[in-house]
């Protein structure tokens, strides 16, 4: 076994297994098995000394909130390195004597041992705040001290250090424990994580509550089949041959535009183009913008639905098109090779068994299909509340692939791409630039242009919802918004 371990930030590797609580739990207790006693705890608690160090280097006072478990042992062994190093930590407490785990009571004597600030309230004035209340152990909501701590730190200008998991946060889904009080979180943040990285630290309010993530293995390898894969980053694209030509990357057939909803299919069908598609083609459901669209975009070959080549085309269907797309489901269903349903033509099929029936048969005659929901167009398909679904994304997405047979993008910050038979995928690139509307087609004409040159399905899906991000990521901040256009004319 390793010894101590080193704390990194996220950028050093493009992907990252995620680690479920219970699969930690176990990691942890293997740990310790063949450590010294109390060895992974002084490892966790100076790894947070050393980075509030590294984050806020002019701190002096440093308020350390501190939970009744081993969070904060965490807390109060971090605390016993600042006041060593001539900083002035103030540590609150919320554990009692005679009934704390054995090492949260043994950091607990090292600092009182090493003269460490003891104190009921948190200071007026603090450089920092570390939140060691609760860690992955943290499962009902915190009420009275620990809520008012919480506050405290969640309403002040001053960063915060939170160790291993947000306060409050349930590690394994990103959702708040307490859903009622407004989680308003105003300073900059940094989380460290601990052992493992969690899933939850990124997707849902994940990335909110956590900012910028820290981790340290704390010198133990986690061997286990990860819960999920973070996408951190990807390598660029690969040289196009010289002697490709436009068949070598593949048609994309965009379905959509119902009379005034044209533009969601334009984007789409912009998106498949600038994404590299070897052609694409536009079958508008609105006819009257059929001369428009060909006159404003002449790379794009506007036609007759009807005299569309599905069966060799990646089709991409759906975006605006409106309750009219129903009729034109069951021949996509049928005869489309490889297919990317979207929006309305999600639906449609929410709401009919015989198109559910139609979809489920492409899997088994090896006709790839991808579903890019948002969380309502998946709560329709699974037949539950929006709600239920961002309460644990992971378990929908999933849940939706094993039902139908395909590959899944469950987007909303911290989109997770999903699969038969894969080990499902967290994307990380992608911000609140993104929360603004089309930019939903963008990413399924996207994800269309990447499948029609792909011979995997689930890989080709992933480089795409990456790449979508990635514009939004690098969008320069003095810059016009990111709208929609300007997204599908940037994606590569
Ligand atoms: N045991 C060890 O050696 C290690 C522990 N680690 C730390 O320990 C954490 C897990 O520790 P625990 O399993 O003790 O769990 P936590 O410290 O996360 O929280 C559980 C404790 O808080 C109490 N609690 C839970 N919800 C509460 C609420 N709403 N109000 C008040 N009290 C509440 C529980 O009764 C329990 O005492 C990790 O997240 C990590 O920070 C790491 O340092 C790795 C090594
Ligand atoms: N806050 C956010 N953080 C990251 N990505 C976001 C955020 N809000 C929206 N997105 C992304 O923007 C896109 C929006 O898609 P969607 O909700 O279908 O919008 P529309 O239907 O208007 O095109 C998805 O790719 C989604 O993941
Ligand atoms: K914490």
């Amino acid at each position: 076994m390793k010894t101590q371990g080193l704390t990194q930030t996220l950028s050093s590797q493009a992907t990252w297994p995620l680690h479920s609580v219970a699969q930690t739990q176990a990691l942890e207790h293997e740990a310790q098995a063949a450590l010294p006693a109390h060895t992974l705890m002084q490892r966790a608690g100076l790894a947070a000394a050393q980075l509030a160090l590294a984050i806020a280097p002019h701190a002096q006072k440093i308020w350390i909130a501190c939970g009744p478990g081993n969070n904060g042992g965490d807390g109060l062994e971090a605390a016993m390195h600042l006041h060593a190093w001539c900083k002035h930590p103030i540590v609150t407490w919320l554990g009692k004597d005679g009934d704390m785990p054995a090492d949260a009571k043994q950091s607990w004597l090292r600092a009182k041992d090493a003269g460490v600030t003891f104190a009921e309230q948190p200071p007026v004035q603090f450089d920092l705040a570390i939140d060691a209340l609760l860690g992955i152990g943290g499962q009902r909501s915190p009420e009275g001290l620990m809520a008012q701590w919480l506050g405290a730190m969640q309403r002040s200008d001053v960063s915060v250090l939170c160790v291993d998991v947000p306060t409050g946060l349930l590690a394994d889904t990103g959702e708040w424990l307490d859903t009622s009080p407004q989680h308003h979180v105003k300073a900059k943040r940094h989380t460290l994580s601990l052992l493992t990285l969690k899933p939850g630290l990124f997707t849902a309010n994940g990335r909110d509550a956590a900012g910028h993530i820290w981790f340290n293995d704390l010198g133990v390898t986690a061997q286990k089949t990860p819960t999920a894969w973070l996408q951190h980053s990807q390598p660029a694209h690969a040289p196009r041959a010289h002697s490709s030509h436009k068949g070598s990357f593949g048609d994309v057939a965009v379905i959509g535009g119902a009379p005034g909803m044209s533009g969601a299919a334009m984007l789409a069908a912009l998106a498949a183009l600038h994404g590299g598609a070897g052609r694409v083609f536009v079958g508008l459901m609105d006819e009257d913008a059929k001369h428009a669209a060909t006159a404003a975009h002449p790379p794009l070959m506007v036609r007759d639905i009807t005299h569309l080549a599905l069966n060799e085309s990646t089709v991409v269907c759906g975006c605006g098109g409106g309750d009219a797309v129903h009729a034109l489901m069951p021949q996509v269903l049928s005869s489309s090779q490889q297919l990317v349903l979207d929006a309305d033509a999600l639906n449609a099929i929410a709401r009919d068994t015989a198109l559910q029936s139609l979809l489920k048969k492409r899997s088994p005659r090896h006709k790839p299909t991808v579903l890019t929901p948002h969380p309502l167009e998946a709560a329709r398909l699974l037949n539950c509340s929006a709600k239920e679904v961002q309460k644990n994304r992971l378990h929908a997405a999933q849940q939706l692939a094993n039902t139908f047979q395909c590959v899944v993008v469950l987007k909303g910050s911290g989109s997770i791409i999903a699969s038969p038979g894969h080990t499902p995928v967290i994307n990380a690139s992608g911000n609140a630039r993104l929360a603004t509307a089309g930019t939903g087609d963008v990413l399924a004409g996207l994800i269309g242009a990447y499948l029609a040159r792909s011979e995997d399905p689930f890989a080709a899906t992933c480089q795409a919802v990456f790449a979508h991000g990635q514009v939004a990521n690098a969008w320069p901040s003095d810059a016009a918004a990111l709208d929609a256009a300007l997204l599908a004319a940037s994606v590569r």
